[in-house]
């Protein structure tokens, strides 16, 4: 058993490739991300905090360098996790955004992605009351409405597994999601 990991977890479901959490801003990539690899005992891996890490913050890169090179940093940041022939059974968390990048959405072949949807209502307090995401400085509901409904459909696409966060807390997230990983684990090694 990995060190760390929860016995009950243990017993049910062992990652074998890159679990990557994708989704609108605000849905919970981060915090259930973090929360899943704490359960399942591996480590965890969020894009925009290694971009921070390395070069400050996000509205900073945007006002000094702009939305394109932040683009570039977060698929760096990405591949320096995916790009190789087998990735580390991880819990990656992206940016909003990144699944834009064609780059990142052929390294996502490379993991099972879990896509974190949610309604306005579950995050119009969260976006309200955070300013640190850029392109919800102005009218943020709107237009996280507007980047969720263009982003949906790749979102989609790019998803082994569509998880609904809207109505419950984290713990009961990571419970429901570590048993669709499990039926996703049966089905991708019984189609082998
Ligand atoms: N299920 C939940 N119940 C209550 N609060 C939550 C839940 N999921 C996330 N939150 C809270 O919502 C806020 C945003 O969560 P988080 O940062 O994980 O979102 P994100 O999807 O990673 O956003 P971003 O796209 O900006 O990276 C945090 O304050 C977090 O604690
Ligand atoms: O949805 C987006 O485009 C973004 C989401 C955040 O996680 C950050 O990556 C950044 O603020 C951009
Ligand atoms: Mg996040």
């Amino acid at each position: 058993m990995a060190a760390g990991k929860e016995p009950g977890a243990a017993q049910r479901f062992t990652p074998h490739r890159p679990i990557v959490m994708i989704g609108p801003m605000a849905v919970g990539k981060s915090v259930i991300g973090a929360e899943l690899a704490r359960v399942l005992g591996v480590e965890f891996i969020d894009s925009d905090h290694k971009i921070v890490a390395k070069h400050g913050p996000i509205p900073r890169i945007f006002d000094a360098r702009g939305e394109h090179h932040f683009r570039q940093l977060e698929a760096r940041a990405i591949a320096d996790v995916l790009d190789s022939q087998q990735p580390k059974p991880v819990v990656l968390s992206l940016g909003g955004g990144a699944v834009l990048d064609s780059g990142t959405q052929q390294l996502l072949a490379r993991a099972t992605v879990v896509f974190l949807n949610a309604d306005v209502e579950t995050v119009r307090e969260r976006i309200l009351r955070n300013t640190g995401r850029p392109l919800l400085a102005t009218d943020p509901v709107a237009t996280w409405q507007r980047l969720a409904g263009v982003r949906g459909p790749v979102y989609a696409r790019l998803a082994n597994i569509t998880l609904d966060v809207s109505n419950s807390n984290v713990p009961q997230l990571v419970a429901r999601l570590i048993d669709l990983l499990e039926a996703e684990s049966r089905k991708e090694n019984s189609a082998q």
